[in-house]
């Protein structure tokens, strides 16, 4: 039996579309792609803890990150998407778009109204496998919200199960917005993860406001309580207006510590549990 090396695949879903998902990917990237967070990645948090310290790096030959978008609506041919952004944002990633469809719209709405072939999941299970086995960690950003139809009855999260591998770190991130409204809104996508048994692997508000109001100030306790999951990720409002040079020095302070170096165990590990 041979065993595939893989690294950890994330999918990345929000509660809905425009509520900072590409940012928030770009930002968990560039978080990974630092130094010192290298090597937490790389050599896992056993070696991590020994070491005891962020600082800590693990001369391995670094992290590759690999970003796939699916499906991209609402560009034409050769127009920048999300992939586009976050390259801009977080350098050094590969990146992979599977299917497009010019009109702003659901995918699979975009794609009849196109007279285009919908996307296909098989296409996409496939793409995101691959990416695994050679990167450290796949990130699979979704469209819209969690429901959203990405092709023929298929949404984010009927990829994630096809993907994901049962009783990693692998699961399903859940990027929120931080006002009034959040609360249900994150509970109703954490339980949809939930209802296909994938592991919701943390929420991340999108963008924070200097002055967060009352709602928003509650969320940040509320978040977690009502969905079970933790807030591990939160941007600053205008992080993406950041010079990307600025946006990678400071991404991987908008992330809990502790969860970023526990995204994936060593290769080893991992390539243990791959059957
Ligand atoms: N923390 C932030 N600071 C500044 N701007 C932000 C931040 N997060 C998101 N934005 C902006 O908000 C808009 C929507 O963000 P983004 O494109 O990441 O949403 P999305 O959830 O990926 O949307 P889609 O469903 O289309 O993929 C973009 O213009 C983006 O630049
Ligand atoms: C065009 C937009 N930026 C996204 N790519 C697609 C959002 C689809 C949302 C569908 C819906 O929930 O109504
Ligand atoms: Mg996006």
């Amino acid at each position: 039996m041979t065993t595939r090396r893989r690294g950890r695949v994330l999918a990345v879903t929000g509660t809905s579309t425009d509520v900072g998902k590409t940012v928030a990917t770009a930002a968990l990237a560039a978080a990974c792609l630092l130094p010192e967070v290298r090597g937490a990645i790389v050599a896992g948090p056993s070696e991590r803890r020994r070491s005891g310290s962020r600082s800590a790096s693990h001369e391995g030959p670094g992290t590759r990150i690999a970003v796939c978008k699916p499906v991209q609506t609402g560009v034409v041919p050769d127009e920048p998407g999300d992939l586009a952004e976050v390259q801009r944002l977080a350098g050094d990633v590969t990146t992979v778009e599977l299917f497009r469809y010019p009109e702003p719209l659901a995918p699979d709405t975009a794609a009849r109204r196109a007279g285009m072939p919908l996307a296909d999941p098989a296409v996409i299970v496939r793409a995101v496998d691959e990416l695994a086995a050679s990167h450290d960690l796949t990130l699979v950003e979704g469209a819209g919200g969690v429901l959203v139809r990405l092709g023929e009855a298929a949404t984010i999260l009927d990829i994630a199960a096809k993907t994901v591998v049962p009783g990693t770190d692998d699961g399903v991130l859940v990027v929120v917005a931080p006002g009034l409204g959040a609360l249900n809104h994150a509970e109703l996508t954490v339980n949809a993860v939930r209802a296909l048994g994938l592991r919701p692997a943390g929420l991340v508000i999108g963008w924070w406001p200097a002055d967060p109001d009352l709602a928003m100030r509650c969320n940040r306790t509320d978040l977690p309580r009502v969905t079970g999951v933790p807030v591990v990720g939160v941007l600053p409002a205008g992080a993406a207006d950041l010079a990307p040079a600025d946006f990678r020095r400071r991404a991987a302070s908008w992330f809990d510590e502790d969860w970023l170096a526990t995204l994936s165990p060593t290769r080893s590990e991992q390539l243990a549990r791959t059957p």
